[in-house]
């Protein structure tokens, strides 16, 4: 099942291999605020990242990716639209080429140069990763925009560090991250049901969408740039970038705001 981003094994192509890419309820959308519903009743996110523990750094071929430890309930997200606590699992990154496209939600048609997806699972009803990733309420993503401006210092931590992972399948230790630094000062969210936008594509995911972009730099976004989807023993050297599904259709889903 090799899919990418490319013209031959990109998101066009991905319904071939999981057909699903055509269901009811696929991400990213485009956010039209005016059409989003406003729901008083929804309570504020709760993230409690206080014991945080990033494990390593991982280049998987298709986007860098920070892994934590999910052994227990010491960093979890509540409130909102999410009936218990979800787990941080992982959280990655979505980009561009240059200049300003490269999110995958966009609000009103703009695109953002990158986002951000914190992916936490339900382990008060599934047991494992894996089975959440395959149930309807199993996943809970947090999409923060990436906007290009002033460098952003807690992303430094990070774009230091692509350079060891700069290869498809490498790995590196990567202790003490706390994404709580990378989170804009407001938690306004817009959510939806919606899925994975990546192969397997389950739907499976309720997504929270923070209104408010975080700033980074040209110089940061570029770091990101330089990583590659190709391995270390490949002769081709493919530079990961514009890694993101375009919005697809909203087939009738509401999207609620947590704010008027
Ligand atoms: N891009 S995303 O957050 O929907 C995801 C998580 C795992 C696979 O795809
Ligand atoms: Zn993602």
């Amino acid at each position: 099942h090799p899919w990418g981003y490319g013209d031959e094994d990109g998101p066009e192509a991905w319904h071939k291999d999981y057909p699903i890419a055509q269901g009811n309820r696929q991400s990213p959308i485009n956010i039209v605020p005016e059409e989003t519903m406003y729901d008083a009743s929804l309570p504020p996110i709760f993230l409690s990242y206080e014991h945080c523990n990033s494990i390593n750094i991982y280049n998987n071929g298709h986007s860098v990716i920070v892994e934590f430890d999910d052994t227990d309930d010491r960093t979890v997200i509540r409130g909102g639209p999410l009936d218990n606590a979800y787990r941080l699992k992982q959280f990655h990154f979505h980009w561009g080429g240059k200049g300003s496209h490269g999110s995958e939600h966009t609000v009103s048609g703009k695109t953002y140069a990158s986002e951000l997806h914190l992916v936490h699972w339900n382990a008060a009803k599934y047991k494992t990763f894996g089975e959440a990733a395959a149930g309807p309420d199993g996943l809970a993503v947090i999409a923060i925009f990436l906007e290009i401006g002033d460098e952003h210092r807690g992303l430094h931590k990070i774009t230091d560090a692509l350079y060891m992972v700069k290869f498809k399948g490498s790995v590196a230790d990567f202790k003490g991250f706390n994404p709580k630094c990378l989170l804009p000062n407001s938690l306004l969210f817009w959510t939806y049901p919606g899925s994975l936008t990546t192969p397997p594509l389950h739907e499976s995911v309720t997504w929270i969408v923070l209104k408010e972009p975080i700033t980074v730099s040209e110089k940061q976004m570029g770091k990101f740039r330089m990583l590659l989807i190709s391995g270390e023993e490949e002769e081709e050297r493919t530079r990961m970038e514009n890694n993101f599904r375009p919005p697809q259709p909203l087939k009738g889903r509401k999207v609620r705001a947590s704010f008027d």
